[in-house]
Order: C-alpha cells, then structure tokens, then sequence
C-alpha cells in the first residue's frame, strides 16, 4: 500500500491533472491518493467569506471565479455522460458553497465553525473531479475518517479513533481510491480543519494507520534543493536526508513539506519520498530514518527566511533573576507570535529572538507591557528591534561527528564581509542558524553553499577596469582557460563588470567576454572611476576582486574603499604599492584584516615571479641585504635595439609598439617607472622606502619630459646625435648599457650603467629583466630570476595567476 499525495500545482489545471492520472496509473501497489485543492481555491474560498462578512458584493465575483475554474477543468477533462455526471456533483457542490457564503453575508458573521465548512470545499471539489477522471477510482470522505476535538480552525487530530476509522475503512481495499485532503470532524459531525499543510497530514494520517510502505508527496520542485534555486543557480536535489533534517530544513525556509505533519509518519519510521509532478521521472528527495555515522555530507543543506526582525531585551537586572525566559517567552506565546530563532549571552543579560517582521510591533508591545515595571526602574532596557533582517540556517545531521564547521562557516561568511548579527545552535548540532541583512543573503547563501562543496565550483567574480594591451590580453586568456579550469580545479571565473575611461556595464549573471565590447558600447553606462566603484561594493557578489589594467592614478585611490568592502584586488597598475608608505601599508594592513587578498605580482618584472619569491624568502626567514636589477624592459629593449641604422628615437616608438613601455613610455624613459620597481621590491623586503629615498640618475634631460607628449615626440629624434656617438664609444670598449636598480645598506639608486662583458647583466637580451637577491642564506651566489620582464601577454599572465592565487583553488 502507498499513498500518494497531490498538492495545489499539482491538480491545478486539466493538463496536471493529466499527469497526476498518468502517476497513478503507473503504480504497482494499492494507493490512496490524496489531494489538495485546485491551485489558489482555497485563497479564494476564504477571501470570499471575507468580503461576504464585511457585507461587499465582491465576494460574488471571486465565487464566479471559483465556479469558472472548476467548469474549466471538468469542460477540458471528460466528454459526454460522464461529463455530466461531473458537473452535476461540481455544480451540487458549489451551490452548496454558495448558499453558505450567502449565509456569512446575510447574518454578517464568520465564525471559526462556519470558516472550517468553508475552508475544505475546495478539497472536496478536486478530489470528486480526480477521482471520476481516473478510471476505476473509488472516492472516500477523509472529513468521516479523521477526526478531530471542536477547536475549530485550530482541531487537533484523535489518532487513535482515527486510525482506528482509517483501518475499517480501508479493510480489504484494493485498487485506487482517491481521497480529500485538510478536511476532517469533530464528533457531532461538523466540519474541521486540519490547519496549515493539512492535505500532507491527511496524507501521513493515512500512511501511518495503513503502515503504507511509503508516503510519496508529489509537488512542484524536485524535492529539498540544497539552497534556493531561485537564489543559488548550482542548487541541486539532496537525495537523502533525515526525518529531522527535512524538519528543521523546512522550518528555516524550504517550504517542501510543512513539519509537523511528517510526524505520524516519522512515529512508524515510513519513509517519505518527495516527487516533481512536472518531472515525474526526477529522482526526488527520501526522507527516512537517520543513519547514524552514515557517510552523508556534514551540511545537507542551507535554508532562510527573509523578513525578519531581530528583538533584543538586555538589562543588567536580567541577570540571574529567575522566570525571565518564561515570562518574555509566555508574553510572545498569549499573542500568538512565533518565535524562530533565540539567541542568549552567556551572561544572561541579554536576550535575542527573531520574529516575522509583521509581527515585531506586537511583539515589541507585548514585552514592553510584561516588563513595564522593569523598564521603568531601569533595570531592562527599552526592548530594542532590528529590522531588514534575514535568517540563514545550515542543516545535517553529521555536523556532530565533523569538526570545524561552525569555524569554516563563519571565516568564509567573514571574510566576504558580511556582518553576523545574532546566532543560535542547538545542542543536538543538527543546524547553526545566523541572523544577517536582508542585503547580505544572496551574497551569504552563495558563499556558504561554496564552501561546503555543495557546489561543485569555486566561483570568482572578476570586475575589470582598464581594457587596453593588458586587459584585452588577460580577458582572451580568460576565455581560452575558462573551460580547463572548470574541468580540471572547479573554478569558475566569472567576469560581472567591465570598464574603460568611459564606460561600465555590470551584470550579475555574468558577461561573455565573447563580444563584451559590444555589449560594453551598447548596453554600458557613462560612467566614472566613483560611480563604478560604488556599482561593484553594491553588487556585493561574493567572491569578488576588482582587476585593475590601467595606469591610472585615481583608479589605486579606489582600492582602500573596495577593500573595506572585503573585494579583492589584483592590480598591474603600480601606482598604489609605490605611492606614499603608509598607504601602502594600509591597503596591506586592510587585506590582511579582512582576510582577502591584495596581489600586484605584475608590478615588478611583469610575469616573472619575482615578489612571490621575495615574499617566500622573507616569510621563511631570510634577510635581504642586496637588491641588484634590471628592471625595465622598455630600457632594455631600447639599449639593445640602438644601432647605427636604428637611432635612439626609433627605438622609443618600438618599444612602445611592441606593448613595453608605459601607456606614457616618458615613465619609462625618466626612470619613473624603475624606481617605483625597485621601492615595492624594497618595502617586500621589510623594508621603509619612499619616492624622495630613491637617487635618480637620469639619462635624458629634463626638458625632455616637460611638455606635452606631442611636444616629446617631436623632439625627441633630438637626442639621437648624442646617443649615436656615445653608442659608437661604447661598442668600441665591448660594452652595453643597461639602466640599474640598487638598494643596499638602506640606499636606493637608479640610473645608466656601463656593463663589462661577463657581468650578469651583460648577456640580458630584448626586453629581459633580471633580479639578482643577495640575502642571509643567498650570499656568496645571489638569487637571479631572469626573462621577459615586459609585454601585455606575460603581463596579462601574471594578472591571470594572481587572480587564480585570490580563488585559493
Ligand atoms: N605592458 C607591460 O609590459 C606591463 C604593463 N604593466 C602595467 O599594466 C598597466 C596597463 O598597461 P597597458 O595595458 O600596457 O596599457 P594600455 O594603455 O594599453 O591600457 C591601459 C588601459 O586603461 C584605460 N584607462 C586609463 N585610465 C582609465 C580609467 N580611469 N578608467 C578606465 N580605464 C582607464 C586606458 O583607456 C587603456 O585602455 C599599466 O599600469 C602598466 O604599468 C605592468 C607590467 C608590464
Ligand atoms: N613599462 C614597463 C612594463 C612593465 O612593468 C617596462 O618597460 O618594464
């Protein structure tokens, strides 16, 4: 024997109702099926009682409406003499909803009696068309077999008359019989109620009194996600779970199956199998005995209920005192007001409950009146509500075998910035639910559903800034690794803004970077560097860093700001790790205290890991005595490339085409671009270096650099005369020039050498850079990292790494 049961969606149209007789009749056992009303009636039946006691007219437009859907259905569901043998029963019982509605109009009282007649008619109604449609389907009354005390709207249930009733009725049965949910009676007959969720009570009654082998309830979602799906794209179905867990998973949120209609169920250890009407043939959620130490996951799944206020009762005179709980808690109870969540300090001074928001005045109400003596002599404070509030809840039996759960929980809902307001854990350790904003759930459910590896993925959510040799090369490799990295570490990177000098385009759900040009032209927004740094903290995505390709002094000035608001940043801009020590080290310190990442590997050396290393030597306890260096490719490239037939002039503009020098190459060409290489190289070291420390031996004049850049580039074959002759001495002395960085004993310099074949830097190729660390442990032979040290796709390279080192995959 099975029982099955058919809620609202289900039966709510001809064509469901249609896929609920093709469900039936694919059954091998005896099933009894029971069902809600047709989507919506239920509403509209109470509505319509509703307005026929504040005496308005409109309750004959929601009858008529009532009346039209069920004609709808029987019209599109049967033919000929069956058909009207439907509808006179439909019609009968119609006019029988009708008359008693008359009746709440006329005398212009509802009482909770005459509310439970009402409330079930919609059952009745769908289970006689359900069962006349299925063939061979018997119809029982449920309202005769399960009865209840005279509470009317409130019954509660005699299990044992009504099992009892169940069992009579269902001696010998075999085949199909189809059965109204919700609806019951007292003992004198009358019509109850069995409250909120009663057809899948109706349906547990049932499967408990027959020991059917299963209940299966068949609904409109696949069965307990692991999250919303609305919320959380990647939720999926959780095959499995407890008793408890579907309980306390529905209590937060999951509004699958309402709990305490499982327990008759639960008491007789029948297993619940949770169906998609739509997707008959999806696997669905079981519900069933715990196992104990079984090999689930630690968290089953994540669940929340928006909409809720947060009251705080605190006072030092709560301390110690005896019967508080109970009188605050006894207060909420007389008013009817559900309490979900409680979180109390250790200290007993103070409480915090959540409320659904309709309901925190009245509860603010009636604590304030319970303790008005207390308020009063200042010994309870004034009862504080917070409002705007979101409850999130993780769920699983096996949190109390694994360890670190709440930490991981809370260091990853942490470090995405998001503030915890109250939270509260059973002592069974079956869920931990916290309290944050409204504002801050999506961006909470998202992160905690990752890091359990409910996801499959890591997601990282890229905002980009600055689209030119750099950007435009990192977004191309971007796209080709995109798929690798999917496959091969789960991370997906997700790019979810985009901006150049004019324009900003963000979207949520992702950006193709297939084309984003375009959409960047078509759909992007004027904008400046404010407003989009101000678009990517509002977003509040998790998992977020802000990528910045320019050179942009005022876009380093944003970092401080995204990085309050805990978004990573990976910069090839070398503005903010050379401009003033302190900010330096605030953005450092920030980083840090946030528990993100600010990473400018690029800075120095494009995509050679030169910091990384620096930093590894320092952090494993080496000292770093000397730094020598050849750290601009532009320069390099430049002293390479001068020859007799290629001036100094020309080989700027090379350099410049090829993606070396800076977007204004005078950076380069002034020493600029090196000494703010060597002071980050400095500070990674541990060490204290500003601008104004650094010696500058420059090799071009000054006037040079001091007009605009049209003036520099139709000047500057100027100095191709000079460097010619100086080339030609040099050549003839066996030596090349290169411009070096060095830092010892507290100095820095920076300038143009003349090197002897044989040094290090002697044989440095092209646009090659190369670091020599003189350290502690690397004395008597230095550290040398060498290559391309310039050039948008090494470059972009190393942005890419970076980004990946944020996602800790
Ligand atoms: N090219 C190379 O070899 C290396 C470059 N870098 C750094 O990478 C950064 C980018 O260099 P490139 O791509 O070569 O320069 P680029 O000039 O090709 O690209 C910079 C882009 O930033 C955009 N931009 C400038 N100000 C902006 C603003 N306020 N808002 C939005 N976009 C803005 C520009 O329009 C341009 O498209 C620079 O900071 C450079 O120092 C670092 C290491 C090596
Ligand atoms: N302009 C720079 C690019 C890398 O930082 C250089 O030439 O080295």
């Amino acid at each position: 024997m099975k029982v099955l049961k058919f809620g609202g969606t289900s039966v709510g149209s001809a064509e469901n109702i249609r896929r609920v007789k093709e469900i039936v009749k694919n059954q091998q056992d005896d099933v009894i099926v029971v069902v809600s009303a047709l989507g919506g009636i239920t509403d509209k039946i109470l509505n319509a009682a509703r307005m026929a006691v504040m005496g308005t007219e409109y309750f004959n437009t929601e009858m008529t409406g009532i009346k039209e859907r069920h004609e709808e259905v029987v019209e599109a569901l049967f033919n000929g003499e069956q058909k009207e043998t439907v509808k006179e029963t439909v019609i009968h019982l119609l006019d029988e909803l009708d008359k008693v509605i008359q009746g709440v109009s006329m005398i212009g009282e509802l009482t909770p009696k005459t509310l439970d007649k009402i409330g079930g008619f919609g059952e009745r109604l769908s289970s006689h068309i359900i069962s006349q449609f299925i063939d061979g389907a018997q119809w029982v009354d449920s309202s005769k077999l399960i009865k209840t005390d005279s509470a009317f709207g409130r019954a509660l249930v005699d299990f044992e008359k009504s099992e009892k009733l169940v069992q009579e009725a269902f001696n010998g049965f075999s085949g199909i019989c189809v059965a109204p949910g919700f609806v019951s009676s007292n003992n004198a007959g009358e019509y109850t109620t069995l409250g909120r969720g009663g057809s899948d009570y109706t349906a547990a009654i049932f499967a408990a009194a027959l020991d059917a082998h299963v209940l299966e309830i068949w609904t409109d979602v696949d069965g307990f996600m692991t999250a919303d799906p609305r919320v959380i794209r990647k939720a999926y179905t959780i095959e499995s779970l407890s008793y408890s867990e579907a309980m306390e998973l529905s209590h937060f949120g999951a509004k699958v199956i309402y709990p305490p209609t499982i327990l008759p169920v639960y008491q007789k250890g029948i297993p619940i199998q949770i169906k998609n009407t739509m997707k008959p043939e999806a696997e669905g959620s079981l519900i069933r005995e715990s196992e104990p130490n079984g090999k689930d996951r630690p968290i089953k799944g994540i669940s929340s209920i928006s909409n809720i206020s947060l009251i705080t009762v605190q006072g030092l005179g709560m301390v110690g005192v005896t019967g508080i709980s109970m009188r605050l808690f006894g207060a909420l109870a007389r008013e009817d007001i559900n309490v979900i969540l409680i979180s109390q300090a250790s200290s007993e001074n103070s409480i915090s409950f959540a409320v659904d928001t309709p309901k925190a005045e009245a509860a603010e109400q009636a604590i304030s009146n319970e303790f008005e003596r207390e308020i009063a002599g200042q010994q309870i404070n004034k009862v504080e509500v917070e409002s705007g509030l979101s409850i999130v809840a993780i769920v699983g039996e096996n949190m109390k075998q694994t360890t670190g759960i709440a930490g991981k929980l809370f260091n990853t809902i942490g470090k995405n910035g998001v503030n915890i307001i109250a939270i509260a854990q059973g002592a069974s350790e079956l869920n931990i639910s916290w309290v944050v904003k409204d504002g801050d759930l999506r961006k909470t459910l998202n992160v905690v559903h990752e890091s359990f590896f409910l996801s499959e993925n890591v997601e990282v959510n890229i905002f980009m800034l600055g689209i030119g040799l750099v950007g435009g090369n990192l977004l191309q490799q971007v796209r080709q690794q995109q798929e690798k990295l999917m496959k091969e570490k789960h991370l997906k990177l997700k790019l979810v803004g985009v901006a150049n000098s004019k324009k900003m385009l963000l979207d949520r759900d992702g950006i193709a970077i297939d084309g984003f040009k375009e959409r960047l032209d078509a759909e992007g927004e004027q904008s400046g560097l404010e407003a989009y740094k101000q678009a990517v903290i509002d977003m509040n995505i998790f998992n977020p860093v802000f990528v910045d390709c320019t050179a942009s002094n005022d876009a380093a000035d944003l970092y401080a700001d995204l990085l309050n608001a805990n978004v990573s940043i990976v910069t090839a801009n070398k503005v903010a790790a050379s401009s003033e020590y302190e900010n330096y080290l605030k953005l450092k310190k920030i980083a840090k205290q946030k528990g993100i990442k600010f990473l400018f590997e690029t800075n120095v050396g494009a995509g050679l890991p030169i910091i990384n290393t620096l930093n590894d030597l320092v952090n494993a306890g080496d000292k770093i005595q000397k730094i020598e260096a050849v750290l601009s490719g532009t320069l390099n490239f430049i002293f390479n490339t001068i020859a007799q037939d290629v001036p100094m002039s020309k080989t700027i503009k090379m350099a410049q085409e090829e993606g070396y020098s800076e977007p204004d190459p005078r950076i380069d060409l002034s020493g600029i671009d090196v000494v703010r290489k060597l002071m980050i190289l400095v500070r990674e070291s541990g060490y204290r270096i500003d601008k104004e420390d650094v010696v500058i031996n420059k090799f071009i004049p000054d006037e040079f650099f001091d007009g605009s850049m049209e003036d520099f580039w139709d000047g500057v074959s100027n100095l191709d005369a000079d460097f010619e002759q100086r080339r030609q001495k040099l050549e003839s002395e066996n030596k090349c020039w290169r411009f070096v960085a060095k830092y010892e004993d507290g100095k820095a310099e920076v300038g143009l050498q003349e090197i002897e074949q044989g040094h290090p830097f002697f044989d440095l190729q092209g646009s090659n850079n190369l670091v020599m660390f003189t350290t502690e442990r690397y004395h008597e032979f230095p550290m040398i990292i060498k290559g391309y040290g310039a050039g948008a796709e090494v470059t972009a390279a190393g942005v890419f790494a970076d980004i990946i080192r944020v996602s800790n995959v």
